[in-house]
């Protein structure tokens, strides 16, 4: 084993203090020497509003889908490197269009003329389906409100979204503003945009949307002041909502408070009924989507987000993640991601940024097991699937999915088996049973598993790599089935007869030193070859013995596996025949090959 040079190590401080007095004996961390002090609590920087006694979130269940609306090509967009472009945009919307999705932000309009170009080009070009309405995203500044709405001119159903900083530090630092100055420069622009559209989108389905931006460090009575205030303005009703957004723009602590948040908005809001609750969580702290998720129990209807959790910094929320979380609790989610693959392609293709491996559903690894308990327990696990789908008398896609370590059926959503399993030196003899298996159609004894795995581990502990099924069947095939030609007794010519329950084996053994004739007799045939073998000084036991056919059809290979005692050892050897008789007379040859072929060496 090779020791790593200390010296390729970064510099660390190594840690300080002292084991804290009060740690239990079975913790001997100590003090890290980073400036931890320089951060607040989040409960210092914002009052959480929620009384214990009135906080419903922790005991409600999601049994239905939330409005999801993707903004991939506004904040998904404006965190690209290289924004998209009109195609790629349009790529990327019909996308999200065929998931099924029905409210869609598509632009900052006012940000610069490609964005302006994209909306005016789904204005013009009949891309927008009856059903789906198109929203674009505005600051509170008169000038670009105006270019906002007129961007959407000609779109039958729109919602313009409009955004202030509201919290202290965003009020104080980037608008130079106290809350009253604030308050008026909302209520003035958002008058100003609900003029505009009356002028200029007469005879369109305009609806309004309003997002304190960084709402999780706002004080929870000003949030609720200006969003109140924007609603009433606005006339909010039952049939012409308003959407209050109640962003997590950037993520400042544990998901319950985030919640404790919504569920004090949900419970205070005016005209509640004429409100759509939605949520827009950033992933700053890794828990966007445990956000979103409390976030709905606690009253949210609406989710922003973008797929596999693009966006600012560490992304916005990730709408696949929840669309399939949801889905793996038996909610229909109403989003299609029947072919994962094909979105993921799209959505690469469109923002040029890779999805991860480890991705959520979606990364190249994330239904797989190397591992050898996992695989045993996912292949055991698929075997009795089938069994239950058999029982059930439906397809194997419609049984009820219990399958161990795998969340979800990857052919839900467009995935194979085949990447399932996979082989290095992790794995056991569980999982490379099932590849054979999977590969081949060899259902190799319980017996026999063990013994092809010690030859398995020997390359990947050599190698440190991984083994496709295709390279494991080569391994199986020069250990078991080709020494029944490469070795120190092969038969030439043989042929069996049967007289009544009589078994007559006939052949030639061609060994290095002779050729002999030889003829065995027996009650099968098997029992006669060996009977036949003494001849040529060649003593076999066969232990246990088992055949099968590897398909269905009558061309279909029959495999042979015969556990032998010979030449002193106890050894495996297999057979791969269309005939049953040749695979297992290969079998028994390809035992005693092994056996007596190690002797010699
Ligand atoms: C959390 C979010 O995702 S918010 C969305 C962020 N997205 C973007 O910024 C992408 C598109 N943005 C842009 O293209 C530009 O920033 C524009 C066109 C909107 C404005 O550009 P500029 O006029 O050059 O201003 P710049 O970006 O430098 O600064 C922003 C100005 O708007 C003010 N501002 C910031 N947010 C808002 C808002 N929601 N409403 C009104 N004013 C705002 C700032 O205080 C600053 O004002 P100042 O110039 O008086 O100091
Ligand atoms: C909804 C807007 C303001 C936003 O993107 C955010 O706050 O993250
Ligand atoms: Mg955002």
């Amino acid at each position: 084993m090779s020791v790593p040079d200390k010296s390729a190590f970064p510099t660390l401080n190594t840690p300080a203090g002292e084991i804290p007095a009060d740690s239990p004996a079975w913790n001997p961390q100590r003090p890290s020497s980073m400036p931890h002090h320089r951060y607040q609590p989040a409960h210092d920087r914002v009052d959480v509003p929620l009384a214990d006694a009135e906080r419903e979130w922790p005991s409600r269940r999601i049994e239905t889908a939330p409005l999801w609306v993707p903004v991939d090509l506004r904040d998904g967009n404006q965190a690209l490197p290289e924004p998209m472009d009109t195609a790629r945009k349009r790529r990327m919307f019909d996308l999200l269009c065929a998931m099924g999705f029905k409210e869609i932000e598509v632009a900052y309009p006012s940000a610069s003329q490609t964005d302006f170009d994209f909306v005016r080009h789904l204005a013009t070009s009949g891309a927008v389906a009856q059903d789906v309405t198109v929203s674009v995203f505005t600051p509170a500044r008169p000038e670009l409100i105006d270019r906002t709405i007129d961007s959407v001119a000609g779109l039958p159903r729109v919602l313009v979204h409009m955004y202030t900083p509201s919290a202290p530090t965003w009020r104080n630092v980037v608008l130079g503003r106290d809350r009253a100055d604030l308050k008026k420069m909302i209520l003035d622009a958002a008058g100003h945009l609900m003029h505009r559209a009356e002028q200029k989108l007469a005879g369109a389905d305009v609806r309004f949307e309003f997002s304190p931006e960084v709402f999780n460090l706002t004080e929870p009575d000003f949030a609720l002041d200006v969003c109140n205030s924007v609603t009433s303005l606005w006339d909010a009703s039952p049939d012409r909502p308003v959407v209050i957004n109640l962003p997590a723009t950037v993520e400042i602590s544990t998901p319950n408070v985030y919640a404790d948040q919504i569920e004090y908005m949900h419970k205070h809001l005016d005209r509640r009924d004429a409100v759509i609750l939605s949520v827009h969580p950033h992933n700053d702290r890794g828990t966007g989507v445990a956000c979103a998720e409390l976030a709905v129990l606690a009253g949210a209807q609406r989710v922003e987000g973008c797929l596999f959790g693009n966006g600012e910094r560490t992304g916005n929320v990730d709408l696949v993640t929840l669309v399939l979380n949801l889905y793996t609790q038996g909610v229909n989610p109403m989003i299609d991601l029947s072919d994962i693959d094909a979105v993921r392609q799209v959505v690469e293709e469109c923002i040029r940024i890779p999805v991860h491996v480890r991705h959520p559903y979606a990364g190249d690894l994330v239904h797989t097991a190397f591992s050898g308990t996992h695989q045993d327990a996912i292949s055991k696990g698929l075997v009795r699937h089938a069994q239950e789908a058999e029982d059930l008398d439906v397809p194997a896609s419609e049984a009820p999915w219990k399958v161990p370590y795998l969340p979800i059926d990857p052919a839900d959503i467009g995935r194979t088996y085949e990447e399932v399993i996979r082989v290095n030196s992790q794995s056991g003899k569980g999982g490379i049973a099932h590849l054979l298996h999977a590969g081949q159609g060899l259902d190799l004894p319980q017996a026999m598993r063990p013994d092809f795995y010690r030859t398995v581990q020997q390359v990947t502990d050599d190698t440190g790599q991984e083994l496709s099924g295709e390279e494991l069947w080569k391994l199986f095939h020069a250990a078991y089935l080709a020494p029944v030609h490469d070795g120190p007794y092969v038969l030439d010519g043989w042929t069996t007869r049967q007289d009544g329950v009589e078994h007559e084996f006939t052949a030639t053994v061609v060994s290095p030193d002779a050729r002999t004739p030889v003829r065995g007799i027996g009650n099968g045939p098997l029992a006669a070859l060996t009977n036949a073998l003494v001849q040529a000084g060649v003593t076999v036991d066969i232990l246990t013995y088992s055949e099968h056919a590897t398909a269905t059809g009558p061309d279909a290979p029959a495999a042979a596996y015969a556990y032998c005692r010979t030449a002193g050892q106890d050894v495996w050897g297999a057979g791969w025949d269309t005939s049953i008789l040749t695979a297992s007379v290969q079998a028994v040859m390809a035992a005693v090959n092994r056996a007596h072929g190690a002797a010699r060496d």
